[in-house]
């Protein structure tokens, strides 16, 4: 039976899948935040707006919960895959997906597709890829003054841009206080995700995250393989490692050839329909615009 929505979580970060194939909501600004309000909507960290078919290729949209879109999401490729195989889309074990941010090959693992393998691509440090303004160069160990304190920050795309910040110690607080200066500090041209490293060994990292337009996550995909790239090519870490999250564990393999290899779970949480009257909000026949502001006073 066809749903306006589903909902999956991949070590904690979950989604809201909206299909388009079975759901006419115009996933437009506002009706995202309102979706993605825990008090007001559904509640999530992001919406996967898809199958879109353009002849063959299957392409996702990635929207935050603050209605920006990314161009790639690591748990988001993963949960939206399996929403391709309980849904029927897809038949096969092997697959892509296409997003902003580059084609994705997907392998899936167990029988009931809760472990998914996805080559994430290559990863980049060129400040004019990620991109980080100034002039052309790898960003690796610069300085950046925060207030009246000087970090020392790595910046890496794995097809969206992601500021890397090696820690003694880490914590949700560290994220919480000091993400946000860094997601929108103006060397960012399109924000950053932010992440705060602490190495374990050369086997083991451990990752707090502050997404761009998602705020703290206890998981993310696309996080962990770019803390992931920056612990080894700084020499911290062999190529492969499990990024240890408060959600949960990823596993990271970095192959000869540079492709980061992100193995990871995921699981399906619910699937329904949306209450006329908040279709009445989305639809924008009550401005939900007044909703979020309603949240905020
Ligand atoms: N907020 C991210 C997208 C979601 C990334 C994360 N949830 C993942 O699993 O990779 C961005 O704006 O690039």
């Amino acid at each position: 039976m066809e749903m306006d929505y589903y909902k999956y979580q991949a070590l904690g970060n979950d989604y809201i899948v909206i299909d388009p194939n079975k759901s006419n909501l115009n996933v437009m600004n506002e009706n995202v935040k309102l979706l993605c309000d825990r008090n007001f909507g559904i509640g999530s960290d992001g919406i996967l707006y898809g199958p879109i078919y353009e002849n063959e290729i299957i392409k996702l949209r990635i929207l935050n919960p603050d209605g920006s879109e990314a161009e790639k999401s690591g748990n988001g490729i993963r949960i939206f895959a399996k929403y391709l195989i309980d849904s029927g889309y897809v038949k096969d074990r092997a697959f892509q997906i296409s997003t902003l941010g580059g084609t994705v090959n997907i392998e899936v693992l167990d029988e009931n597709a809760t472990l998914l393998r996805v080559d994430m691509g290559v990863a980049s440090f060129l400040s004019e890829e990620i991109p980080v303004n100034g002039a052309l160069r790898e960003v690796i160990n610069e300085k950046l003054l925060i207030g009246d304190h000087e970090y020392r920050i790595n910046c890496v795309t794995v097809g969206n841009p992601h500021c890397v910040i090696l820690c003694s110690d880490i914590s949700e607080r560290l994220a919480k206080e000091l993400g946000p200066k860094f997601e929108s500090n103006s060397i960012f041209p399109n924000r950053t995700n932010v992440q705060f490293l602490k190495i374990m060994d050369k086997n083991n990292i451990q990752i707090e995250i502050w997404e761009r337009g998602a705020g703290y996550t206890l998981a993310s995909g696309s996080s962990s393989c770019a803390a992931a790239s920056v612990a080894y090519k700084l020499g911290l870490a062999e190529n492969k490692m499990k990024v240890h999250m408060a959600g949960g564990v990823i596993e990271i393999e970095i192959t000869s050839s540079g492709h980061i290899v992100m193995t990871g779970s995921v699981y399906g949480v619910s699937q329904g329909f949306f209450h006329k009257d908040l279709l009445k909000r989305v639809n924008g026949k009550i401005d939900a615009r007044r909703v979020i502001k309603e949240k905020k006073t």
